[in-house]
């Protein structure tokens, strides 16, 4: 068997050009979507992260702000900085793009951010409201492979869903969001013992795992849609992620590339949650 590509940059396109005649009708309104991300230190694969999110509100019309900031700021800096944005009401997001220096605690910044302009969906009240499932905002990874396997026409009800990796921006909320949406869900990590065994039971197989090329066809179910979070930059300069694709393919379904699969939907949903705050403030 040879898997079906999901094409992520052509689902992000559909989900941008439906949030494009969004931000055009708040427009029509008097309102700007406004997204500020904070970007602390130089790390290249960050910068090229937050140069693409610059790109595409810009290009849907949105009023675009990337703050550089050293990596010697302090907490108290920080906190001062998210406290202003929080007044600005010109500010309908701010995303914090981590990872941060050691020096500053992630959890506590990130609590900093007012809920309602919390687009990346990190803030405690956006995590139990997942769990709830209650509106607030999803996290733009997990929410992007949501729409890849809707757009995909993939179902999720009753199938089962193994999370490879539980971190609290990708793996965590993926499995909070499949059960909402009525999978049975199992949750590996690092600690997980007989990895395959569980892979193989998945009809969903979704990896973010930071290891690069990890899952190879002895984890699959033949015909499984296998999701690859993972990101990596090869000495050569090409981009890989967790799975490793050519092996993965022979037996996979449905399987996403990277680069061009998961990627640019969780650029796509961020434009996505940074419009849904412009609707909320108007609505209020
Ligand atoms: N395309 C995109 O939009 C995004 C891509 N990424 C990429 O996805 C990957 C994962 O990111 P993130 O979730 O932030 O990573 P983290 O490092 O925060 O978490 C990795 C998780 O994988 C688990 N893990 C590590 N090694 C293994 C292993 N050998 N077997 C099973 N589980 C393992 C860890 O387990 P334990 O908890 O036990 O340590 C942990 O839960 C990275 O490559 C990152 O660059 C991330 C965000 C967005
Ligand atoms: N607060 C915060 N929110 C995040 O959402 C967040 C973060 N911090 N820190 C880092 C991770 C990683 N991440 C990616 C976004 C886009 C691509 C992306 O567009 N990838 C392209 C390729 C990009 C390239 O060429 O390098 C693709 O896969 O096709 C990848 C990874 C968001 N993250």
């Amino acid at each position: 068997m040879t898997a079906k590509i999901i094409d992520g940059k052509q689902i992000a396109e559909q989900v941008i050009s439906k949030v494009e005649e969004r931000v055009k009708l708040l427009k029509g309104q008097g309102i700007t979507p406004g997204l500020t991300v904070i970007l602390v230190g130089d790390d290249p694969a960050s910068q090229t992260y937050v140069a693409s999110k610059e790109r595409t509100s810009q290009r849907l019309g949105m009023k675009s702000e990337v703050i550089i900031k050293p990596v010697t700021i302090s907490e108290k800096e920080l906190l001062t900085l998210i406290h202003q944005l929080n007044e600005d009401t010109t500010v309908d997001g701010v995303l914090l793009q981590l990872p941060l220096p050691k020096h500053i605690d992630e959890n506590n910044v990130l609590q900093a951010i007012l809920p309602e302009k919390d687009v990346d969906g990190f803030h405690p009240v956006n995590v139990g409201k997942l769990m709830l499932n209650q509106e607030g905002f999803v996290p733009c990874t997990p929410y992007g492979i949501i729409q890849l396997l809707d757009y995909s026409s993939i179902s999720i009800e009753g199938k089962h869903a193994v999370i490879v990796g539980r971190s609290n921006i990708v793996g965590k909320p993926m499995g909070q969001l499949l059960l909402n949406r009525h999978a049975t869900v199992t949750y590996t990590h690092s600690r997980t013992q007989n990895l395959e065994k569980f892979t193989k039971q998945a009809d969903l197989l979704i990896v973010a795992t930071g290891q690069p090329q990890m899952i190879t066809k002895n984890h699959i179910k033949p015909g499984a849609t296998v999701i690859d979070v993972g990101i990596h930059r090869n000495s050569d300069g090409r981009l890989s992620g967790d799975v490793d694709f050519a092996s993965a393919s022979e037996v996979a379904g449905f399987i996403t590339p990277v680069p061009g699969g998961v990627g640019p939907m969780t650029i796509a949903m961020l434009m996505e949650n940074t419009c849904l705050s412009a609707e909320r403030k108007l609505s209020k």
